[in-house]
């Protein structure tokens, strides 16, 4: 079994309560309040600048020349993606942009730092597994909202990011590059990528959860 049917095999029935989460099924409906949705933009736009870097980081780490284009390319798409947020969906959804407003809530602080440390400590298989959830739990996700999504949903906009063709094939990149590296790894370092891409989908699962209930630092 490759290394990536395992690691979504173990993932899943974390993808199933993902699915079920009010934040996915409200987005799905249309009605996710705007305050919830605007949280969340706050939040990604911070969460991209971040991630941006960690993949060109990753790509700056990579002894093949063609896995370190890719990251670099994954990072550059990471920050053209949150110059859209800013550009049109800042705008679209009133989302306000004062410092202190956009401020790193304590989930997203999390999940940028654990992206960053594995890439800066642990070994480069690693960190590529961490990052993974990402891509590819963002593509399952856009690609069952876009199925079931109703009628004038005024998400749509964003919501059509992740169900494209251009998303999709960079998530199969991602996926083949992890695979790649985990064959050409170690046992030890195939389990540490399993945990990696484990710790990963739980943050994305507490993302969603924390602009669902708005969790900021408290006061
Ligand atoms: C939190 C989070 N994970 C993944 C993506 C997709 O790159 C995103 N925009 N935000």
């Amino acid at each position: 079994m490759r290394w990536s049917n395992q690691a979504w095999t173990n993932i899943a029935p974390l993808y199933d309560h993902i699915i079920a989460m009010p934040f996915i099924q409200e987005l799905k409906a249309g009605t996710l309040p705007l305050k919830k949705f605007q949280f969340y933009m706050q939040q990604d736009a911070r969460y991209l600048e971040h991630f941006g870097r960690v993949l060109a980081y990753i790509g700056s780490k990579s002894t093949e020349n063609d896995q370190a284009i890719q990251f670099f390319d994954f990072g550059k798409n990471a920050l053209i993606v949150e110059k859209a947020l800013h550009e049109t969906y800042f705008k679209q959804f009133k989302v306000v942009d004062a410092h202190e407003d956009s401020a790193i809530q304590p989930i997203c602080h999390h999940y940028i730092h654990f992206l960053k440390s594995t890439a800066a400590f642990e070994p480069i298989e690693v960190a590529v597994a961490a990052v993974l959830p990402c891509f590819w739990i963002y593509k399952e996700v856009g690609d069952y909202i876009v199925a079931k999504a109703q009628p004038n949903n005024p998400y749509q906009a964003w919501i059509d990011t992740y169900s494209g063709e251009d998303f999709a094939e960079g998530v199969k990149k991602a996926i083949a590059f992890a695979d790649k590296m985990a064959e050409n790894s170690t046992e030890d370092i195939r389990i540490q990528m399993w945990q990696a891409f484990e710790k990963a989908s739980q943050l994305e699962y507490q993302f969603w959860d924390a602009a669902y209930h708005t969790i900021r630092w408290k006061e």
